[in-house]
């Protein structure tokens, strides 16, 4: 394969020395450009492949950059073109110092490893705070300490500027910090400052790898936070010979400390360099261009760029509305149908849960899929893990194990007490019999416990669907929740999207036992379809970063999910910073798309009215007649 590239393109993948940036628009060939360039070197210029080091973002992207190197040029498969993260990259400077100075770091990033990054956050947190952090709030300190390292602040540089809605911040990070350093423990985040350090401090290993490699490229540069740009700035020094392929407008990784204004102020770091402006968009039709230059265009921290394309008009942009969740699949479920073509598209979405769903009515409607970045396990939501002990107590009256895990999570005063007394009597009798017999119980007290009873015999007799409604309602688990949602840190509507989903696979089961096997396997198929290759992808659209497909389908656009609830109330506030974000991130998700974009929202979601993202809203207003509008109703 081979292109007619643009005289912007040839520029930058003849640039052979000195320090140079490509700011492009999507789709304007900058990893296309990175590979040629790459290949250049070598065949043109006998630069010895082991002498170039490309820098990707991710795992994921240096394995995309690889088979499309390989796939470009297939005369070179053997020829080692190193296509490597930034933190593998670091983590081999960092390795070989411990070796020479007889030093073991361990890596707790892995689960498998007994100190675990979360687990060990998790005990630093109840150690302080004397409570146990949700998923939630783990989350905003993993990427709030992201964001320390990334950017470069001292603990307290970065607590004068910025405010953690986390009790006792510097005390957990500080513990955190300590821990691991007198443990010899490493996170992926120190990968970085370690290597910065030794860089710094060790002559050797900094001249052993400025020498190693002749030239540095970097793909997705928006995306280099600030430390990763200094081991990188050194690493290139003193030739220099340093190669930025980047998008400001792609810049979707901010709140973990991406910052493009390393990029934006290249000019002033290397005064000497190439700025090349790739503006012509080789990948997408004319209406989805058009579409999304006017879009960004709405953000106001941005290097201004037009982006245009040669391309011809295919199909106009569609907005589908369809009223519940179960019509959007329906409709996407039709779209595979009747066109197939499902290694050639993708249904992107902003928060992986809408995947919950999704790959149910994929599977059953036999469309295969290949999910990106499946990192749920459904199963092991706390929540289902609750579903499933009201089940077990129902089928095992005399299951106290499984009643200790919910008794407080549903009617009926029941307390600790009460369970433990109840657990010195005999196993065999049943548990609500054994709660009767607990000394001097108030009548109303043993009114309730033998409603329960009745209750949880009436449970084992449902099929799932309205197992699950009973548990929810009846036995008053969404009650449970939405008095504690807020308390343990989650939304409430961010635990009720999880029973719905539980609700829509129950639906199409017919016993407990189905049910139950339906769970285990949808787990099981979100883990084996990524070896799926002729399937439809899924994936987030921060996953989806650089890919392109002829056909994407976005989906759950509805307001407060994306946007987020958080970037509006920000914006509402004077703070554009987080809208901002969103709308890059609605950005990066239109422009993977050749031919056909499809942007789809909801009427209903956990069975309540919500409303449409207000970027659909706004591209109905710029694009009046340019948009293609289906309502299914
Ligand atoms: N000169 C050209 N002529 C035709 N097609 C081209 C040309 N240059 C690049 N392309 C094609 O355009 C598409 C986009 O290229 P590429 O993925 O390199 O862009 P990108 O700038 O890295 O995109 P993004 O930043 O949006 O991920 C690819 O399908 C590529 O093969």
């Amino acid at each position: 394969m081979s292109f007619k590239f643009n005289k912007q393109q040839l520029e930058a993948i003849k640039h052979k020395d000195g320090p140079a940036l490509v700011l492009a628009v999507p789709g304007a060939g900058k990893t296309t450009v990175l590979i040629y360039r790459t290949h250049n070197l070598i065949k043109k210029h006998n630069i010895n492949p082991l002498k170039i080091l490309s820098i990707t973002f991710s795992k994921a992207s240096a394995k995309d950059m690889k088979n499309r190197f390989n796939n470009t040029f297939p005369n070179f498969y053997n020829i080692p073109v190193n296509f490597s993260t930034i933190h593998s990259f670091s983590y081999t400077i960092l390795k070989e110092y411990a070796y020479r100075n007889n030093l073991k770091y361990s890596l707790i990033e892995n689960f498998k490893h007994p100190q675990h990054k979360n687990k060990l956050l998790r005990k630093i947190y109840l150690d302080i705070n004397g409570e146990y952090i949700t998923e939630e709030k783990l989350e905003t300190v993993i990427n709030t300490i992201g964001y320390i390292k990334n950017m470069m602040f001292t603990i307290d540089d970065f607590l004068q500027k910025y405010k953690v809605d986390i009790k006792n911040f510097k005390k957990i990070y500080t513990k955190y910090e300590n821990y691991k350093y007198n443990n010899f423990l490493i996170d992926f985040d120190d990968m970085l400052t370690y290597t910065l350090n030794i860089l710094n401090k060790d002559k050797y290993l900094l001249n052993k790898y400025r020498n190693k490699f002749d030239y540095i490229q970097v793909d997705e540069g928006q995306d280099t936070s600030k430390i990763q740009m200094e081991i990188i700035k050194t690493i290139s020094q003193p030739k220099n010979n340093l190669f930025i392929v980047a998008d400001d407008d792609q810049s979707i990784y901010r709140f973990r400390g991406a910052s493009p204004e390393n990029i934006l102020n290249f000019k002033e770091i290397y005064p000497q360099a190439n700025i090349f402006y790739m503006e012509q968009n080789f990948r997408s039709s004319n209406n989805i261009v058009n579409v999304c230059n006017k879009f960004i265009k709405q953000n106001t921290l941005r290097y201004n760029k037009e982006l245009f394309t040669e391309n011809k008009n295919i199909r106009p942009v569609k907005i589908i509305r369809s009223e519940t969740i179960i019509d959007e699949y329906e409709y996407l479920i039709e779209m595979f149908k009747k066109h197939g073509d499902l290694s050639n598209s993708a249904i992107l979405y902003r928060n992986n849960i809408s995947s919950l769903g999704l790959i149910e009515y994929l599977d059953r409607n036999n469309i295969p899929f290949y999910i990106r970045d499946a990192k749920i396990s459904f199963a092991n939501h706390w929540v289902v893990k609750d579903i499933l002990a009201f089940l077990n107590v129902a089928y095992d009256n005399k299951n106290i194990f499984e009643f200790e895990k919910i008794y407080y999570k549903t009617k009926g005063y029941i307390y600790k007490k009460h369970i433990n007394w109840a657990k010195t009597l005999s196993y065999n009798i049943p548990i609500f019999d054994r709660l009767l017999q607990y000394p001097d119980l108030k009548k109303d007290y043993k009114k309730q416990i033998k409603e329960l009873k009745v209750d949880f015999k009436r449970l084992s007799n449902l099929k799932p669907y309205a197992a699950i409604s009973f548990i929810e309602k009846d036995l008053k688990y969404e009650k449970y929740l939405k008095e504690n949602s807020i308390k343990f840190g989650y939304t409430y509507d961010s635990l009720k999207i999880i029973l719905f989903n539980l609700k829509l696979i129950a639906k199409n089961t017919g016993s407990i036992k189905e049910f139950l096997g339906r769970l285990k396997y949808l787990d099981y198929i979100t883990y084996r379809s990524k070896k799926e290759k002729n399937g439809v992808t899924l994936s987030t659209i921060h996953s989806a970063k650089g890919l392109e497909f002829k056909k994407v389908y976005i989906i759950d656009l509805i307001e407060g999910d994306f946007p987020t609830f958080n970037s509006i109330e920000a914006f509402e506030k004077g703070q554009i910073n987080l809208l901002e974000e969103e709308r890059r991130l609605f950005y990066v998700g239109m422009t993977r798309a050749k031919e056909v974009l499809d942007l789809i929202t909801i009427d209903y979601k956990n069975e309540s009215k919500v409303k449409d993202s207000r970027f659909l809203i706004e591209l109905e207003d710029i694009f009046k007649d340019e948009l293609y509008k289906k309502s299914k109703n």
